[in-house]
């Protein structure tokens, strides 16, 4: 871990089961590689993980059995360590290649911006020769116009140890967020592709999925259906993400679904019993039928601390970590250092949270943004007093503050965007004031092919569709917990249970590691709105429609319904820096400095 982590955490522990093809997963971490800092319970690093995946796969080979790393997409933005130099990624690619990833894909945040799409054809599609899969992406050569794939479609390989025969995709959702040089084809299109047609015709023991895919989504249940049209009892293993929930999903009986979550807090952990032959197997008749009677699976989501990696692998403080791992824990420092992560920006006084604390009220960051930050920066000195109805998705918010240092690695933590504020000069007042209440409860009228408005809110909120308040902590003692390393007082044997995930998925509540006390999660609206400048009596005729450049199109979609139309060519920019920016430059201006 790195230096400045929290020592981990002591908490009553679920052990791993094994079988015959087990999987690490990882997912959405979102560039969080060096762990989290001010959390205990997720403060391992990928250095860490490094030694982790190195002394389960002893712990495989020394029992027969497989074991394969899984990485399903959305490696970056979001941490410092990816957003935090120009050009992003500088220290990045190297430490992630260092984990030894055998099948592993694109998600969506890898293609937002061009130069992001360009760095994973360059470097990690390379990094990742063989591993890489992109089977509905194509990539665009910026020098000859040419539309090839991202990288090869499928791959079929032959495990070491039991000799599973696998074919696995690498699949992304049907994403059409993506920046001009790549294309992402529909799922349901690529389906009816001769190459995927064959793949699923091949005599294998288990087809491995891996996408950026949610495992509820009508993407995976139309591969479930291609495959299951061939194959109608081949065993199916699907790794999911980009909701960024822990999540378990049967589609049958030999078909499984997992999703870690996200930020490095989680690794997936699956375990497939009755796949492969051994020699012994080998000699027994009947083997397909013997092998087919006794399959089963099984997961655990595995919080990242060294608590748990040592608890796992049964190893201590001495004989857990490898070279190879302390190594990447050295790169990840070094790298952290030359970008001046720790540069603190201001003390922040209180935590603020995305989804754990209710909106509105005064621990939730949307309502400090919407009544302290953005009517001081949605400015442009030309038009200061023009009266504006600034908006922001809440989206564009990533994550918590904690009370403490406010650095230059949580600016991107909580924003990595580099979204500007945009703008429609002088839109009659009676039709800008309907917009926040479309963009939040507009239904269908914002749902299109294009334009949909679940992809305004945090993505959290595409799997959890409604509150859950724990009634076991107020949010101080929440905080607290969480800051203060564990220690044991509940009863002589049993550690305390500290706040964390308490995951119900389709095999029922004994999947986390660790055995938590439940937290609270508030459902945020897609959007918040800070009016700026208004007359101190009644209304203005006419205002500025002032939004972050991401919502574009659902702000013209909303101001048609209200009775204005606009189109792009009417949209201009408002302010030179991002929000993210001109976030950290309030924060400079408003809170102490010393913590
Ligand atoms: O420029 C951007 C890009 C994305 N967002 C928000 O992020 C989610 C997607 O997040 P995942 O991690 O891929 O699930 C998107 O739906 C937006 O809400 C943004 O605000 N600005």
């Amino acid at each position: 871990e790195q230096p400045s982590a929290p020592k981990p955490v002591a908490a009553p522990m679920r052990a791993l089961p094994w079988g015959d093809l087990n999987f690490l997963q990882t997912t959405d971490s979102h560039g969080w590689q060096a762990g989290h800092l001010q959390e205990p319970q997720y403060s391992a690093d990928w250095g860490d993980y490094v030694s982790f995946a190195e002394r389960m796969h002893e712990k495989a080979d020394s029992e027969g059995v497989d074991l394969l790393l899984i990485d399903t997409g959305d490696r970056i933005e979001g941490n410092g360590l990816y957003d935090g130099s120009n050009p992003k990624g500088e220290y990045f690619y190297d430490i992630v290649k260092e984990q030894h990833i055998d099948v592993i894909c694109t998600g969506n945040h890898e293609l937002y911006q061009a130069d992001a799409a360009a760095r994973e054809y360059n470097l990690t599609v390379p990094n990742f020769k063989g591993k890489y899969l992109a089977s509905n992406l194509d990539y665009i050569n910026p020098a000859t116009g040419e539309q090839i794939p991202m990288a090869q479609r499928y791959r079929m390989f032959t495990t070491k140890n039991r000799g599973i025969r696998i074919v696995a995709f690498g699949f992304l959702f049907n994403f059409n967020g993506n920046a001009n040089n790549t294309v992402v084809q529909k799922v349901e299109d690529t389906i009816k592709e001769p190459w995927f047609q064959d793949a699923i015709r091949e005599d294998v023991d288990l087809f491995l999925v891996v996408g950026h895919v949610m495992l509820h989504g009508p993407e995976y249940k139309a591969i479930y259906t291609a495959i299951r049209s061939q194959k109608w009892d081949t065993p199916i293993q699907f790794f999911g993400g980009h909701s960024h929930i822990r999540d378990y999903k049967k589609y049958d009986s030999n078909a499984y679904g997992l999703q870690g979550g996200r930020y490095m807090e989680t690794i997936g952990w699956m375990a497939i019993e009755g796949l492969g032959t051994s020699k012994k197997d080998e000699a027994e008749d009947y083997k397909e039928l013997k092998v087919r009677a006794s399959m089963s699976f099984n997961r655990r989501y595995i919080d990242t601390n060294l608590f748990g990696y040592h608890y796992h692998t049964g190893l201590n403080e001495t004989t857990f970590p490898t070279e190879h791992g302390k190594n990447v824990s050295y790169m990840i420092r070094s790298a952290r250092k030359a970008l001046s992560l720790d540069y603190a920006y201001g003390c922040a006084p209180r935590d603020l949270w995305l989804n754990r604390a209710p909106y509105p009220s005064n621990n939730n960051i949307l309502t400090w943004l919407e009544n302290e930050v953005i009517p001081e920066v949605a400015t442009n000195e030309e038009r200061r007093d023009v009266p504006r109805l600034a908006i922001i998705n809440s989206g564009t918010m990533r994550f918590d503050i904690f009370k403490g240092a406010f650095t230059k690695d949580t600016t991107y933590i909580i924003s990595p965007f580099v979204s500007k504020f945009l703008f429609i000069k002088d839109v009659p007042y009676s039709s800008a004031k309907g917009v926040l209440a479309l963009l939040n409860n507009a239904g269908p009228i914002l749902e299109s092919e294009s334009v949909s408005s679940n992809q305004l809110a945090p993505p959290e909120q595409l799997s959890i569709l409604k509150d859950s308040t724990s009634f076991l902590h107020s949010l101080d003692q929440v905080s607290t917990s969480y800051q203060t390393p564990m220690v044991s007082s509940r009863t002589e044997k049993s550690p305390d249970l500290i706040p964390g995930y308490t995951t119900q998925d389709d095999s029922g509540s004994d999947g986390d590691d660790t055995v938590h006390e439940p937290i609270s999660f508030y459902r945020v609206p897609n959007c918040i709105q800070s009016p700026i400048a208004f007359p101190a009596e009644g209304d203005p005729e006419k205002v500025d429609v002032v939004f972050v450049d991401f919502i574009q199109p659902w702000v013209l979609t909303a101001l048609e319904y209200s009775g204005a139309k606009y189109t792009a060519a009417d949209v201009e920019v408002y302010t030179e820096e991002s929000l993210t920016e001109l976030m950290a430059k309030w924060i400079k201006n408003n809170w102490e400095h010393d913590c």
